[in-house]
């Protein structure tokens, strides 16, 4: 493990090779708390070039089990898959389970759901934010990496205007718009039309 300037540990980085590509692995750990994270990266980052860049948030119940009622692990495998097709890039896989509240408080914001509350609403009720998630960390991992400028696979406008409060450019956005499915359906149009998800061929088309 390397200390660093910052407020994280860097750990081995190792060989992965996965069924979507061959990549390596480097652990994360915050000093502050212990809370660890993942590199998930392909290829040799060039100093001042912009860089393929997945930031994604935890979630057991997707990127684990195949959830249908998100579109996150669908999300991460496309990441994977369009990283290894073009030879370069980097997944950032944060422990920021349900947008930062943590398993147990998503699980009673999923029963709350179950019986009628959209995911913001559900949020607010136990007494957090619609979104609870910090991108300080992400971004001193980008920095430690030396990477300072991205292209971003994401939908979320938010999580742009968070990376770049943290001193990461994000030269340009890249959608991972995943289909719908009769379970996630309402989950999404709630992300689109409350939290300014770019989720339609017509908004990408703006
Ligand atoms: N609190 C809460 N968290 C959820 C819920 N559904 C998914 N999550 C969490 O939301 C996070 C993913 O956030 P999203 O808003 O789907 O996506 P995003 O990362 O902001 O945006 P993209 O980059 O476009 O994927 C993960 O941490 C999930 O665990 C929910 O109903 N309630
Ligand atoms: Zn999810």
């Amino acid at each position: 493990m390397i200390d660093t300037n910052t407020n994280i540990l860097i750990g081995e980085r190792v060989k992965l090779p996965t069924k979507y590509g061959h990549f390596e692995l480097i652990p994360f750990q915050e000093k502050l708390n212990g809370i660890e994270h993942i590199a998930l990266i392909k290829g040799n980052f060039v100093p001042n070039t912009t860089v393929l860049t997945r930031i994604h948030s935890a979630c057991a119940t997707g990127d684990l089990f195949g959830s249908l009622k998100c579109d996150c692990g669908d999300q991460l495998i496309a990441a994977m898959k369009l990283i290894e097709s073009e030879g370069n890039g980097i997944i950032v896989y944060l422990q920021q389970e349900g947008r930062g509240i943590g398993l147990m408080n998503k699980m009673k914001a999923y029963k709350l759901q179950e019986e009628g509350m959209d995911t913001i609403q559900a949020n607010v009720h136990l007494g957090f934010a619609p979104d609870e998630r910090d991108y300080n960390i992400a971004a001193e991992m980008l920095s430690v990496l030396g990477i300072k400028k991205i292209k971003l696979l994401t939908n979320n406008p938010d999580k742009i205007i968070r990376l770049e409060k943290n001193g990461i450019e994000v030269v340009k956005r890249i959608p991972i718009i995943i289909p719908s499915n009769p379970y996630n359906k309402y989950y999404l149009n709630t992300k689109e039309v409350q939290m300014g998800h770019q989720l339609s061929e017509e908004k990408q088309k703006l």
